[in-house]
């Protein structure tokens, strides 16, 4: 992660271009969310939009013939069993039955509870990537149906596209908004996304609004009072933000807001205490890892 002072950007993330052989996980900004229900199996029902930034996880794969999926590299925190790019490609062995395994490797640059999305991308990743290198061949449906029991927030990444969601995440309607140049910061906590859905004081029947609503300013985070009460870093960087207009992203502990240009953000990151993590990045309503599979049209291996 960029501290501040530092260039924020890498122009490579952006454009499709550029990655070599590496896969691009990118990050995901909640512009509104509004939790309106409870499921009977505790799962919240959400209206949200996502966009993605040109900020990315980067991954790569390399096919092994015996059948075994293997992590290469430490996550801290996170057993090899339970990181979310070896259930990814689990669930895609055992869905479509192919004989081959993976070596995974991931370089995280995306920080972790940080509400960005960076594991369930790197899930989303997996499953796209491998669904070509072991030429599974399964359609985009059936990809988002593997990834929804990996998180709910994994089929966004799948499909690749800015959405209006409902549901949990996975009634997603495409959506064109403007792409602009977002400073984010990063605070020194990690929310978990259980907790705050589990939090007595969390509100849960938020009234249902139309994408109209949104475009026409209607941004609220329904998840902010809670995060802000629970972990005062969080509150600490929105006022770092005021008079942008700051705003969460999912379960936080990431804020977020809209600069009128690069130029405009990088000045901004640059001017932050030296205690606060950040970055610049672009909204993208395509991801990158559309774009690297376009660009450089892998060739099937049909091997299973
Ligand atoms: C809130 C959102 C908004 O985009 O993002 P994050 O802040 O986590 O990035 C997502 O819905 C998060 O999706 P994801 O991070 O994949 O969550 P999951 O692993 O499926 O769920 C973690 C836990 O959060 C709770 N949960 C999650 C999503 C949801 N709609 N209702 C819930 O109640 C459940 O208790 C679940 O056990
Ligand atoms: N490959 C992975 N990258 C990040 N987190 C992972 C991964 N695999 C499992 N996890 C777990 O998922 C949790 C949520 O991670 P992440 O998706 O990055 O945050 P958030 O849901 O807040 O956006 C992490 O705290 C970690 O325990």
């Amino acid at each position: 992660m960029n501290g501040p002072g530092e260039a924020g950007v890498e122009a490579i993330w952006g454009d499709g271009s550029g990655w070599g052989d590496a896969w691009p996980a990118p990050a995901k900004l909640n512009l509104m969310l509004r939790v309106v229900g409870r499921r009977d199996d505790g799962y919240h029902e959400l209206q949200t939009v996502f966009q993605l930034i040109d900020r990315c996880d980067r991954l790569w794969f390399d096919v092994r013939d015996d059948g075994r999926i293997l992590r290469v590299g430490d996550l801290a925190g996170v057993p090899e069993q339970h990181d979310l790019t070896v259930r990814a490609a689990r669930a895609l062995q055992q869905a479509s039955h192919c004989p081959l395994g993976v070596d995974i490797r991931c370089h995280k640059y995306l920080p972790m509870g940080g509400g960005l999305g960076g594991g369930s991308s790197d899930a989303a990743t997996t499953l796209v990537a491998l669904n070509q290198l072991w030429g599974t061949g399964l359609s985009e449906d059936e990809l988002a149906e593997i990834a929804l029991p990996l998180g709910a927030d994994v089929p966004v990444f799948v499909r690749g596209r800015a959405a209006w969601a409902e549901g949990v995440g996975e009634r997603l309607d495409p959506v064109e908004l403007p792409e602009p140049w977002y400073l984010v910061l990063v605070p020194a906590c990690a929310v978990s996304t259980k907790d705050v859905f589990s939090h007595p004081d969390l509100t849960r029947d938020s009234n249902l609004i139309t994408l109209a609503d949104f475009v026409g300013g209607d941004a609220v985070n329904d998840c902010l009072p809670v995060v802000r009460r629970e972990y005062s870093e969080v509150g600490a960087a929105l006022e770092l933000l005021a008079a942008w207009g700051g705003r969460l992203t999912g379960t936080g502990a990431c804020v977020f807001a809209v600069l009128g240009s690069q130029d405009d953000a990088l000045g901004s990151l640059a001017q932050l205490p030296s205690d606060m993590a950040g970055f610049v990045a672009q909204g993208r309503n395509r991801s990158p890892l559309l774009d690297r599979m376009d660009a450089e049209s892998l060739v099937k291996t049909g091997r299973c």
